[in-house]
């Protein structure tokens, strides 16, 4: 069946991006609660977005895991290109790491592991993410993690070169602008799970050139104002390391010890209807 616009109740703007907006909406017929983003094609124009746009609507309708979020399906008019995706109910995940300054060790650990699988499985099908941060990370109504954007997801058919993300997760070799694989997403990991215990990102700092140096020189230090056990840690220096080949591997991350202790194993998220 083909959707358009009058077939949806349009409610509340729940985000922003750069080319559209995304609102809660409701299918009028079944009654499904909906994210609608609504991309205008002027501005796909003036980026030369299209055939960018294209990729990550066959990449994102083409992964269907229980922690990636839906694109169930698009439709579009003369002037906008509307995007039916899943509606996480829960909460931003980046809005409840600053609300609760950081996570336990428990939560911690289960958005980790849930992450891993929907990385496992974007790596099986050849997807490199390439831009996890809190920002993209939503909640469902059962505290499901689901992971949103892919604005930068790309086929990992051949090595990519292209230079993209925010600075704080960016692995070394995306820096030196080098090839890269999928172990960047691995590196994120890392980064994600260190800003979940401690609240901010491992390399932070005002300058960017700052940031970069830490990076490229893995400048990593734990500070003593929280405890964090010793398996955290260990998992946060297993990934945290600059030669790509020798990060902990997605397989590897959800046998560690910290993973296996304090991750709960979580329901998959149920549908809606
Ligand atoms: O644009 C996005 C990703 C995306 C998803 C969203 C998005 C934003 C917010 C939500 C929410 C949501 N739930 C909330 C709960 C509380 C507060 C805010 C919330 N936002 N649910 N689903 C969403 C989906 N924005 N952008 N994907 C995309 C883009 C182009 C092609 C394509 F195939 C996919």
């Amino acid at each position: 069946e083909c959707w358009a616009l009058k077939d949806f109740d349009i409610g509340r703007l729940l985000g922003e991006g750069k080319f559209g907006k995304v609102y809660l909406a409701r299918e009028k017929q079944s009654g499904y609660v909906v994210a609608l983003k609504i991309i205008f094609k002027e501005k796909l124009d003036k980026y030369r977005y299209h055939s960018h746009l294209r990729r990550e609507i066959e990449i994102q309708h083409s992964l269907n895991h229980p922690n990636v979020l839906r694109l169930f399906a698009w439709f579009h008019d003369e002037t906008r290109i509307f995007l039916v995706l899943e509606y996480a109910a829960g909460h931003e995940l980046y809005k409840l790491l600053k609300d609760l300054k950081h996570f336990s060790e428990k939560r911690a650990a289960t958005y980790i592991a849930s992450l891993t699988r929907a990385l496992a499985y974007c790596h099986e099908k050849n997807v490199i993410h390439r831009d996890i941060k809190p920002e993209n990370l939503l909640l469902d109504m059962e505290g499901n993690l689901k992971i949103a954007d892919f604005g930068w997801a790309v086929q990992s058919s051949s090595k990519r070169r292209t230079m993209c993300g925010t600075i704080d997760y960016l692995a070394p070799e995306m820096i030196e602008k080098k090839e890269h694989d999928h172990a960047v997403d691995n590196w994120t990991l890392g980064v994600l799970c260190y800003e979940f215990l401690y609240g901010v990102p491992p390399f932070e700092e005002h300058d960017q050139n700052d940031t970069f140096r830490r990076i490229m020189k893995v400048d990593l230090n734990f500070p003593s104002t929280r405890h964090v056990s010793p398996e955290a840690k260990d998992l946060i220096t297993k990934l945290l390391v600059k030669d790509s080949t020798k990060r902990l591997s997605l397989k590897k991350i959800l046998e560690h010890p910290w993973i296996v202790k304090f991750a709960d194993m979580q329901m998959e998220s149920h549908d809606q209807k």
